[in-house]
């Protein structure tokens, strides 16, 4: 690996979904630059891996890129994927040359974790016990979902519904926001290239993105007119800012490079 080498955009999807989450962005992007889109443990072609908490997913990360030859790469996360791509990055992974987050939580106060932790349960058990349409129906009537009209919830629950609800159940009781630790203190610091992109009408991240860009230096808070999942809703505009965010990692030059 060398700082010549052009890093390798590693895409990571939000809980429900798979690696083709990201597929009209990786064809607005076209062949621009090099692009690995995984299925996260309890996901897509990963639905049979499990992963028992956030060190667990950070080494199954590192052990993945090392199984398809990444030795340099920007990482960007969407929702559950950014929250697993912050964890990972705080640990100073070597090639890491760049972090993007799209509507992540970097972690909770620990008077807040308690009470997470519970509603995540609740979410869990009905995962692995109700009918999927069911409780996708109600997943995306949450507040965070509250922009998506009647037709985009029933696209959304549609393409949701080729899930294990027990994997995905096994997943969010193993990366629960409960269980992540609070990195924002780690991204007020970092000298890593980090963006954050939150859409307007998801006002939970968005006030949770706006704070965050008033104490950490480094991160670039992109705004876009949408809600929590922005690449979904307006690839276009995020295809246009990752492009913009790869140019600004390319320049990157991380403590284990050669000097
Ligand atoms: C509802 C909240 O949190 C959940 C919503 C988003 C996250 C996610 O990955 C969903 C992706 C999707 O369905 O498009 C999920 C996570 O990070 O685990 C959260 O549990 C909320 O209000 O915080």
């Amino acid at each position: 690996m060398t700082p010549e080498t052009p890093p390798t955009l590693v895409l990571l999807h939000g809980l429900w979904g798979d690696r083709h989450d990201w597929s009209a962005v990786e064809a607005l992007l076209g062949n621009s630059l090099p692009i690995l889109s995984l299925d996260l443990p309890g996901h897509g072609l990963a639905r049979e891996d499990r992963t028992e908490g956030f060190s667990e997913a950070h080494r199954w990360l590192s052990h993945t890129l090392a199984s398809h030859g990444v030795s340099r790469y920007c990482l960007a996360g969407y929702s559950l994927g950014g929250r697993l791509a912050l964890y990972h990055a705080s640990h100073a992974p070597a090639g890491l040359c760049g972090l993007w987050l799209e509507s992540a939580h970097p972690g909770l106060s620990l008077n807040e974790r308690k009470a997470r932790l519970e509603h995540d349960e609740r979410w869990a058990v009905r995962f692995e016990r109700e009918p999927l349409h069911r409780v996708l129906r109600d997943w995306y009537r949450q507040p965070v979902f509250a922009d998506l009209d009647a037709a985009q919830r029933m696209q959304r629950q549609q393409r949701r519904q080729g899930n294990d609800g027990r994997a995905v159940a096994a997943m969010l009781r193993a990366t629960s926001l409960g269980h992540q630790p609070d990195l924002t203190a780690w991204l007020a610091r970092t000298q890593l290239p980090v963006a954050y992109l939150s859409g307007c009408d998801d006002a939970k991240f968005h006030a949770l993105a706006t704070r965050l860009a008033t104490t950490c230096p480094q991160l670039e808070h992109h705004v876009l007119d949408g809600g929590h999942n922005l690449h979904a809703e307006v690839p276009q505009a995020v295809a246009r800012l990752l492009s913009d965010w790869y140019a600004r990692c390319m320049r990157y030059r991380s403590p284990h490079d050669p000097q």
